[in-house]
């Protein structure tokens, strides 16, 4: 895992750094720019572009001066640098490279508070003018000069952070920021990164190792990790050479309508796909035949208004998906809360029902999984008008109810009981179609039934969902949900290889 830290712990981590490694502050700075540099070099080979470096008087500017002498350095024949002087404040590393640069011959300019903006008419832009420092939303210069920037449309690479973005914490409306065609940005990635509100502000982003303290970092205890493969790879055990279907689990999938039945199909289909030793799905009469001709390996039992069901035969539940609302189904859902005591998944459909009937909430077996995506999040906990927010709700309802709750994005947050809260990488816009919500129920179920916990079921659940989507998108420019469901068995040989 990869703890994100806040912009203070990260301040805080330099300090240790520099103090522990021990390191002075202006060769940390040179490091964070030569790791930018050689980042910048290999997406941006044409070393004849004209570049410009607008740097503010921070450590952001400092590393932007240092970039700019390390880019002459490295043959880039065409770089200029402007320097925001919009108050007197600067920093001993900034005034440092201040020096080194005159010392190399750079063409540089001052824009001092109240100027004119100088024409430019550069190709790239780098962007060093704030960092991590950003303490309040862009106004005066600043915010002119940013315009005027974001006008131009040119390429813009953001040192760090964007000039304006907040890395953390709620991020107000309407904010000014300068818009990246990429960031390169130190040690980890920042929290807000991975939030659907920096989209508009980035496109892309890169980390490099600039070493920082690892101990340290961990020593932290960020509630917020990034899950990586290595994570994924320990906790995924082996099937074993004596092992039979026993040995994996018998999941039950409630799930499906005569018009909704591609939603039972695909997650029973996904949670044989993932490995559960037998899979049973309770759907209506009619989707009987579809089932026997695409799915025979699965079990069905009918549902017809209250089926009768052996609660003790399964080793886990999933409800929801292509379910309906109408009264037998929510008279299902609350026996299978009566009834059935382990661990379950909830999604879809047996969500909405929780957010008509919120007594709901609290019959949820514990250690259950919810799987909501945006507006199923908001139907059951209110309204929320940023992520930070629903973030923090996730840290405690999950708490409350003693559930993991697994919020479907582009940056998947899930949230245990624990108070942590882990962003899968994996996943990719080819996936963006229907069904494929009920796919990652499938497969979760699968890995509940199979004995994982539920923090283990959806950590590897939502990235091996990811992961199978990012491999055929490989070949492929849109991905169905069938097709992710039929390609984890291969997504997991590599896994566990
Ligand atoms: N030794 C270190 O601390 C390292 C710092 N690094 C760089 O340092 C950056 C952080 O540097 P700083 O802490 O100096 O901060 P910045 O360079 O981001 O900002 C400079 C100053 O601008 C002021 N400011 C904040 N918001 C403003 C606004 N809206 N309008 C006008 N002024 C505003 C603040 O007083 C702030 O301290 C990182 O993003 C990174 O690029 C890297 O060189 C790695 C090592
Ligand atoms: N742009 C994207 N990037 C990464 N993952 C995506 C993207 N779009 C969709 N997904 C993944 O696909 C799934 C969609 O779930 P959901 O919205 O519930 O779909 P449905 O209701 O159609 O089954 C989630 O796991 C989500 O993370
Ligand atoms: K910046």
């Amino acid at each position: 895992m990869i703890p994100l830290l806040t912009a203070a712990q990260i301040s805080q981590v330099d300090n240790y750094t520099i103090a522990h490694e021990p390191i002075t502050s202006i060769a940390l700075m040179e490091r964070a720019s030569e790791a930018f540099v050689v980042a910048f070099t290999c997406d941006y080979p044409d070393k004849a572009k004209n570049i410009t470096v607008y740097c503010g008087t921070g450590n952001n500017g400092g590393d932007g001066l240092a970039i700019a002498r390390l880019l002459k350095n490295n043959f880039y024949t065409n770089v200029s640098v402007k320097i925001a002087r919009f108050s007197q404040k600067s920093t001993p590393e900034f005034e440092h490279n201040f020096v080194q640069l005159k010392s190399v011959g750079i063409d540089f300019f001052v824009i001092n508070a109240d100027d004119e903006i100088p024409f430019d008419d550069s190709e790239i832009i780098i962007d060093a003018l704030l960092g991590s420092g950003l303490n309040r939303p862009l106004s005066g210069d600043y915010a002119k000069l940013v315009e005027y920037l974001n006008n131009l449309h040119t390429t813009v690479v953001a040192v760090d952070v964007p000039t304006g973005f907040y890395t953390d914490g709620q991020i107000p409306g309407n904010l000014l920021v300068l818009k990246a065609r990429q960031v390169i940005t130190f040690q980890q990635a920042k929290i807000n990164f991975l939030l659907p509100e920096s989209a508009p502000f980035m496109d892309d982003f890169k980390v490099v190792d600039i070493g920082l303290d690892k101990p340290f970092i961990a020593s932290l205890n960020s509630p917020y990790q990034l899950i990586e493969e290595s994570d994924v790879r320990q906790m995924l055990k082996p099937r074993k050479p004596f092992s039979h279907k026993g040995t994996y689990g018998h999941a039950l999938i409630i799930a499906g309508q005569p018009q909704t039945m591609g939603a039972a199909l695909l997650c029973s289909s996904a949670c044989a796909h993932t490995g559960a030793g037998l899979t049973t799905v309770c759907i209506p009469q009619s989707g009987l035949v579809a089932l026997n001709t695409s799915m025979p390996e699965i079990m069905a039992i009918i549902r017809n208004d209250l089926p009768d069901i052996k609660w003790e035969k399964y080793n886990t539940i999933a409800i929801g998906p292509g379910l309906g609302t109408d009264a037998s189904s929510i008279e299902l859902l609350r026996a299978v809360f009566k009834e059935y005591k382990r661990p379950v998944v909830i999604d879809a459909d047996a969500l909405n029902m929780i957010a008509d009937n919120k007594d709901l909430l609290l019959n949820i077996p514990a250690g259950s999984v919810i799987t909501p995506h945006m507006k199923e999040f908001d139907r059951l906990f209110g309204q929320h008008t940023s992520w930070w927010q629903r973030i923090e709700t996730v840290i405690s309802k999950a708490k409350q109810y003693n559930i993991c709750i697994l919020l479907k994005n582009r940056y998947t947050i899930i949230g245990t009981p624990e108070g942590k809260i882990y962003f899968n990488p994996t996943g990719n816009p080819a996936m963006a179609s229907g069904g494929m919500g009920d796919v990652l129920t499938g497969v979760i179920t699968s890995l509940l039934a199979q004995g994982y916990a539920a923090r283990e079921a959806c950590i590897i659940g939502a990235y091996i969902h990811g992961k199978a989507g990012d491999e055929l998108s490989n070949q492929l420019s849109v991905v169905l949900a069938g097709q992710v469901a039929k390609h984890i068995p291969a997504t997991l040989a590599k896994m566990r290889a």
